[in-house]
């Protein structure tokens, strides 16, 4: 299995030299795989969005490497990652522009990486991709593309989120709770989405959820965290088994602590 990020005993602290100084991550390692469709969850403050924050590199972390394909990202700047790590929001509101049209915003997608020129405009032959890509979500959008963005409902603007994180095909994908502001219908939608891109473009990809039931019934790859630390890390067949039960019982074992998460939905 080739790796795709690998991080190396990384550490995190906050507020340090403060009264209120906390050491989220204490030399934190983990290992993606390509193909890894990894979901992960963990109680109020247990570090997912801190992990996930060390990855896109949206702060420095303290200690440690972080590695993309064999590369060393550690010191690189949130800008120059983005280019290969996706990263879809809670918030349907960010990764999107809400005055610029559903196809200028797959436009704007398209030039992730890239020097971004001072001419914009939506091409003929980008439209037709765009018509193409939209159609696959089901939701009709190809018929509206030049409808403002700001004007599609939450559910909507995430799926266009989703398949503009993945059109230039990032090589980690980061989903951030990206369906917890949705209904519980909308979000199923959404999942449901998230799990065709996946494996239409064999995206590597990982995701924070506070739902036990989807934390199982998503991906092949299952990580529970616990004070900074991984307790809980199973995959393939092992993972497809898993129930509910079971897994508040492995959190319980490993992390000798219960859940403390009252946010968590159990089903
Ligand atoms: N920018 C920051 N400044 C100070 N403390 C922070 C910052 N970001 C996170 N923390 C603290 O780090 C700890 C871990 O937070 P983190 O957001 O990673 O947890 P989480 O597992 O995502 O929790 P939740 O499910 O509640 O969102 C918490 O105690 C949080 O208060």
């Amino acid at each position: 299995m080739k790796p795709v990020l690998e991080m190396k005993q990384i550490h995190k602290s906050f507020e340090i030299g403060t009264v209120n100084e906390n050491h989220v991550l204490k030399g934190l390692d983990l290992t993606i795989y390509e193909g890894d469709f990894i979901t992960i969850i963990g109680g109020n403050g247990a570090g997912k969005s801190t992990l996930m924050n060390s990855i896109a590199g949206s702060f420095a972390v303290d200690e440690g490497e972080i590695l993309l394909e064999g590369k060393n990202i550690t010191k690189l700047p949130t800008v120059k990652r983005a280019k290969d790590i996706g990263r879809v929001f809670q918030d349907p509101r960010m990764g999107t522009a809400s005055r610029l049209t559903i196809e200028e915003n797959l436009a704007v997608a398209l030039k992730r990486g890239k020097k971004r020129g001072l001419t914009s405009g939506v091409k003929d032959d980008q439209r037709k991709i765009f018509k193409e890509s939209l159609k696959r979500l089901g939701l009709g959008l190809e018929d509206r593309m030049k409808m403002e963005i700001g004007l599609l409902s939450g559910g909507q603007r995430q799926a266009v989120t989703l398949l503009m994180a993945s059109l230039v095909t990032p090589k980690l994908l980061l989903l951030d709770e990206h369906t917890a502001a949705l209904d519980p219908k909308t979000s199923q939608m959404v999942l449901d989405l998230t799990e065709k891109i996946v494996q239409e473009e064999n995206l590597t990809a990982m995701m924070i959820t506070h739902n036990m039931e989807q934390a199982i019934q998503y991906g092949n790859r299952l990580i529970m965290l616990s004070e900074g630390n991984i307790v809980v890390d199973i995959s393939g067949e092992e993972k497809e088994q898993l129930t509910i039960p079971e897994l508040l019982e492995l959190f319980h074992k490993n992390s000798g602590t219960m859940l403390n998460d009252d946010a968590l939905i159990l089903s």
